[in-house]
């Protein structure tokens, strides 16, 4: 696998304010990352600035080992080889479906178009659809054209923006999945932005946790949930709570639901006090167990509950239960943590709380 895309400690301002502060990162070819984060969080000026709408004010970003932006200089997009997809699809709606797709590819041979319409079509799963016009389209119907119209020309990277954030909350991750498998049959190499998390699991190889304009973990979906390496990420990513602990030596923190075992930061020393990130999935009932959590809310979703508990202290936990552990609101219920990552941060003063 070859280095396609390099973002080499780049900031990107407006009227004098930086809004993207020294990212660094890349995309190997064929892998499918995301800039995800809060609204305003600059991931839109960080995509921006790799199709190079934007100018860098400092860094550079390459592609295919060549700089595309530095500061003071930067290449047009038509030069970039780049392709969009945006929210709202754009597809022009005087033209057929074939007649989209083939708008990006109109310096090839009227044969060549044909071919490889043909060829994107089948791989959206539409064939038949190419004299169809977007109107009698459904969302995800032309949001799938709206990626194959940008794949036409075969660019090196394809950039998605907030594509599916237009959909019905349910179809979203469905599309997501879909439109990932469709770029992993070509083995285009992408970046995705969205704030909704979900979606960015169902479709990224690699996600970028971005707040206030810096990316603060750049890893695989399972690392964010299970191994956060920022307050703000272990927030951000996943449900949980931050439960009271304090250091006992270098693998062990004392908590009110028992001793837990893990790696301790080098930082932390003997008594010191912690918050230690508790998932939901880390929570389990057991009725052998003698530490209780009174149930403050329930959730029933079909496959499980999530409850939320009040332990002794006044730390509350969040507990995933299996669908038939039907406890009632107020009633004790045992527990037991089990725990495969120990997460823990510097003792926090204020809510210790996790979405
Ligand atoms: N053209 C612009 N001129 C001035 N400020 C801008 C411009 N575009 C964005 N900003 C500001 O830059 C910051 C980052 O905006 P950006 O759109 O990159 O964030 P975002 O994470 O994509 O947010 P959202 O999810 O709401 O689109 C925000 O404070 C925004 O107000």
């Amino acid at each position: 696998m070859t280095r396609l895309l390099e973002i080499d400690h780049v900031s990107v301002g407006y009227d004098g304010t930086t809004v993207v502060h020294d990212v660094s990162l890349a995309l190997n070819t064929g892998v499918i990352g995301c800039l995800l984060g809060p609204s305003g969080c600059g991931k839109t000026t960080l995509l921006r600035t790799i199709a190079g709408f934007e100018p860098a004010s400092a860094g550079r970003v390459l592609l295919d080992g060549q700089v595309v932006s530095q500061a003071g200089w930067t290449l047009p997009p038509e030069r970039r080889q780049v392709g969009m997809v945006f929210q709202d699809f754009a597809l022009f709606p005087h033209l057929t479906v074939a007649e989209n797709i083939a708008f990006g590819i109109r310096g090839q041979s009227s044969r060549a178009r044909r071919e490889r319409v043909t060829e994107l079509l089948r791989l959206i799963g539409l064939p038949d659809y190419g004299p169809a016009y977007p109107h009698a389209l459904s969302g995800g119907q032309q949001q799938r054209i709206a990626v194959a119209r940008a794949m036409a020309p075969r660019p090196r990277l394809l950039l998605l923006d907030e594509p599916f954030s237009n959909m019905d909350v349910e179809l979203r991750e469905g599309l997501a999945r879909e439109v990932r498998a469709i770029l992993k049959q070509e083995d285009i190499t992408a970046m995705l932005v969205t704030h909704d998390q979900n979606e960015a699991f169902a479709f990224a190889d690699r996600i970028a946790v971005i707040n206030a304009g810096r990316v603060l973990q750049w890893d695989t979906a399972y690392n964010l949930y299970h191994k956060p390496i920022a307050r703000f990420v272990a927030d951000f990513i996943g449900q949980g709570r931050m439960l009271t602990g304090t250091v006992r030596n270098k693998h062990e923190v004392e908590t009110e639901l028992g001793t837990i075992t893990g790696r301790i930061p080098e930082t932390c020393q003997p008594g010191d006090p912690v918050d230690v990130l508790v998932r939901p999935d880390d929570i389990q009932p057991d009725d052998s167990s003698p530490i209780f959590g009174e149930v403050m809310e329930k959730a029933f979703r079909g496959a499980n509950f999530l409850y939320t508990l009040r332990l002794g202290s006044g730390d509350t936990v969040l507990c995933l239960a299996p669908s038939h552990a039907n406890y009632a609101l107020g009633e004790r219920i045992p527990l037991r943590l089990g725990f495969n990552h120990l997460v823990i941060f510097p003792r926090q003063t204020g809510p210790a709380m996790v979405s």
